[in-house]
């Protein structure tokens, strides 16, 4: 069955947000008393949502729900400083324009849709899951398997388009073609996926009946 469903990730994927990420875990950190993390740090420990974030960016025993919510709310004040659209994704989505789209991430839902309104993306997701939007996140199929399901698709007419492991374990457990992204946060952690980009600028050859 061709491809008319296309399901994002949204950090590393759509969007490059370590930077005001490792400004808010930085943030938190100063507030006990931590030296900052150089960025690098940080990008590693994305990819799992925010708890785990928070949980791998702090000291064994230092985290807390409290924690976690002070974390949310720095990310939120900070949210649109530095993170913007990676170059060749919104000409991409652009020719998707009469296709069935999703994102699919582990970001809380709330903030997932900020970033998308304040970075003018959020026309061309009719569907937006979050990282608590179902009962478990990535790599769980369930948000996979949902988004399908409000789009009204069948997991043969879709691809979930991802940089990190958790994409393509997902992905692949709903019955999804994937697609890994080079240029995004996170690690193939080899995963096989049934489609490969560098860029985004691949997107367009990799998926040309996507093409009005
Ligand atoms: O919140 C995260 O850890 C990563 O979010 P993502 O699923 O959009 O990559
Ligand atoms: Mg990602």
């Amino acid at each position: 069955m061709p491809i008319d469903t296309f399901l994002f990730d949204l950090d590393g994927t759509l969007v490059d947000s370590v930077a005001d990420l490792a400004t808010a875990v930085n943030l938190l950190r100063g507030e006990l008393d931590l030296p900052p993390l150089p960025r690098e740090a940080v990008r590693s420990y994305v990819g799992d949502g925010a708890t785990l974030l928070v949980q791998r960016a702090l000291p064994p025993g230092l985290y807390s729900e409290r924690r976690l919510q002070r974390f949310l709310r720095l990310y939120g004040d900070h949210l649109l400083e530095e993170t913007a659209i990676y170059p060749g994704i919104r000409d991409f989505l652009e020719t998707l324009h009469n296709r069935r789209l999703a994102v699919v991430t582990n970001k809380p839902l709330a903030l997932t849709l900020r970033l998308l309104d304040g970075l003018h993306l959020r026309r061309f997701f009719p569907v937006v899951l979050g990282g608590d939007s179902c009962l478990t996140k990535k790599p769980d199929p369930a948000p996979v398997v949902e988004a399908l399901r409000q789009l009204q698709r069948p997991p043969e007419s879709a691809v979930m388009i991802g940089d990190h492991h958790t994409d393509l374990r997902a992905g692949r457990a709903a019955g999804v073609r994937t697609c890994f992204c080079a240029w995004g946060i996170g690690e193939s952690g080899g995963v096989a996926s049934d489609f490969f980009a560098a860029t985004p600028f691949d997107l367009p050859r990799l998926f040309p009946g996507a093409a009005p």
